[in-house]
């Protein structure tokens, strides 16, 4: 199987598909995009990014690509723990108190914000591709005195040294990432990793700005008794004020429920469309240190 996912080497989500699919080599891209595209032009069989970030929401220029630019079945989620730590080149650490620019994801910088607020007041940040992106930066330039925020997979790979550890602003840090084919590629549960159960996530757009409409369709799940993850709102792109839903339901499309529920919004004039019926993994820290072999 080829698997393609956000690069390069050591990201989070690199982590993500090490944890799933240890024996599987993996592509890197750059951008989520260049990684999306790959998979629908079946350069790969299955590619993994990152979706939603428990301290930052979701990532969204996957969940625009998901509903807007590709039409692929998200087959397979996982979450896992992030802990983001402040790393510079090992010819730097005397100075690192002092550095010039700080690189990471925007997501990443995000999740640090208090930290960088308190410790680094002033200092200029820059947003790269991804976090490993910015530590390969980072080691490439031992002239500047400038740090990465990134994992520890990423100093190790890199050769940078962590000057701060855990600098996240909640210790609560996960992110979600999915997993996309183009050719109709089945996840299993049992991937020797945590089954957390199945997902159903679909897009829902109202048929026009009219009172209660999101009432109702939160009612056709509920009466149903499908329990809803998530409930997110995104721009149509079309003009101001229009909208579509994307909402996770903890439950695999089944024959009757979820049929029912989408039969029922379509009634009410909805457009219905399903992301995706899928299993879900999470890690935790010592299953991360164990498959990564940190
Ligand atoms: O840059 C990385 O390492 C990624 O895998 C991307 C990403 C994201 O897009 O949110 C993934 C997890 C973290 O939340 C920070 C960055």
């Amino acid at each position: 199987m080829r698997l393609g996912f956000l690069g390069p080497k050591a990201t989070f989500t690199d982590i993500a598909v090490r944890a799933l699919f240890p024996d599987e080599t993996a592509i890197s891209y750059s951008t989520i995009p260049e990684c999306l595209d790959a998979v629908e032009a079946k350069e790969v069989d299955i590619a993994v990014v990152p979706l939603e970030n428990a301290l930052e929401g979701s990532v969204n220029i996957t969940l625009d690509y998901l509903t807007h630019e590709i039409n692929l079945p998200i087959i397979g989620e996982i979450t896992a723990p992030i802990r983001q730590h402040l790393m510079v080149h090992p010819q730097n650490v005397d100075r690192w108190k002092k550095v010039e620019k700080i690189y990471s994801h925007s997501h990443a910088i995000a999740q640090c914000h208090k930290f960088l607020h308190k410790q680094f007041r002033g200092v200029p940040s820059e947003n790269t591709t991804s976090t490993a992106r910015a530590a390969k930066y980072v080691f490439e330039h031992p002239q500047l005195n400038v740090a990465a925020i990134a994992n520890n997979l990423a100093a190790r790979e890199y050769g940078l040294t962590i000057v701060q550890s855990d600098i996240h602003d909640f210790h609560y840090n996960h992110t979600r990432f999915v997993i996309l084919t183009s050719n109709g590629h089945e996840i299993n549960q049992n991937q020797g990793i945590k089954f957390n159960g199945y997902k159903t996530t679909v897009m829902v757009q109202l048929p026009d700005d009219r009172s209660g409409a999101l009432h109702q369709v939160l009612s056709a799940f509920s009466w149903r008794k499908l329990n809803l993850t998530k409930i997110e709102s995104r721009p149509m792109k079309t003009g101001l004020g229009n909208y579509f839903f994307i909402i996770d339901i903890a439950s695999k499309l089944d024959d009757v429920l979820i049929p029912g529920a989408i039969a029922e919004l379509e009634a009410l004039k909805c457009n219905v469309k399903v992301l995706g019926s899928y299993p879900s993994f999470i890690i935790d820290a010592t299953t991360v240190a164990n498959k990564v072999k940190l």
